[in-house]
């Protein structure tokens, strides 16, 4: 792979001028409450992935121009149980792009909000955004042009999730197929 990535490598439409990683990265912050606890008295899960999703969002929003809707989130990772008082970073950014989808790679760190001790990575997540128009039919998105060593492994690491995303549905696919073929009922 050269060092630059062209709008053919993505399968981007090429007519579309690129936009650089930076131009989109975000990071979400959050303090978290009681509210947000689970009954072992941790923060749930649900609500660490409700704010991976907001920022995905916001990073595919920016990067397509517009709307964006998730498409699949996949290797939710929690590393860490985050706790009640704990200061929470969510860091996304497009790591791929696609025709009409993006790829966002987001991590979760924690500190405690009161200490200057460095934030310790409890969770990440890889999404999946189909940039949407007004009808919620999928639109083009600018090729992503990654600057760094980090945002150029991370495009590599984006391509190969989407080559498996891809043979899974497939196979899934011409596995029912094959089923409904025999006549084989669930
Ligand atoms: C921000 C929010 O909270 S949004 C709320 C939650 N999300 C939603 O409601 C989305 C509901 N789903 C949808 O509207 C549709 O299924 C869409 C827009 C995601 C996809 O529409 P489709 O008609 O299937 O379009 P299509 O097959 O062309 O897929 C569009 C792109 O998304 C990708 N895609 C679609 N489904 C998936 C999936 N499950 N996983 C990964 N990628 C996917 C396709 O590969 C394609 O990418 P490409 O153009 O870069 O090759």
């Amino acid at each position: 792979m050269t060092d630059q990535v062209t709008a053919a490598d993505s399968g981007s439409t090429p007519d579309i001028p690129g936009k650089p990683t930076s131009a989109s990265r975000t990071t979400l912050s959050h303090i978290m409450s009681h509210n947000d606890t689970n009954l072992l008295g941790t923060v749930h899960g649900g609500v660490i992935m409700k704010l991976v999703d907001d920022a995905a969002g916001a990073v595919a929003g920016r990067h397509s121009g517009g709307p964006a809707v998730t498409a699949s989130m996949d290797e939710m990772a929690f590393l860490e149980p985050v706790r009640v008082g704990d200061l929470v970073h969510v860091k996304a950014q497009v790591n791929w792009t696609g025709r009409t989808s993006m790829e966002v790679g987001v991590r979760v760190l924690a500190e405690r909000w009161n200490e200057s001790a460095p934030p310790t990575q409890v969770g990440s997540a890889y999404l999946v955004f189909a940039a949407v128009d007004a009808d919620g039919k999928p639109r083009v998105v600018p090729p992503v042009l990654p600057e760094t060593e980090r945002d150029k492994r991370r495009y590599q690491e984006a391509q190969i999730r989407r080559t498996h995303r891809l043979a899974r549905r497939r196979a899934i696919r011409e596995l029912r197929e094959r089923r409904v073929a025999e006549g084989l009922e669930d």
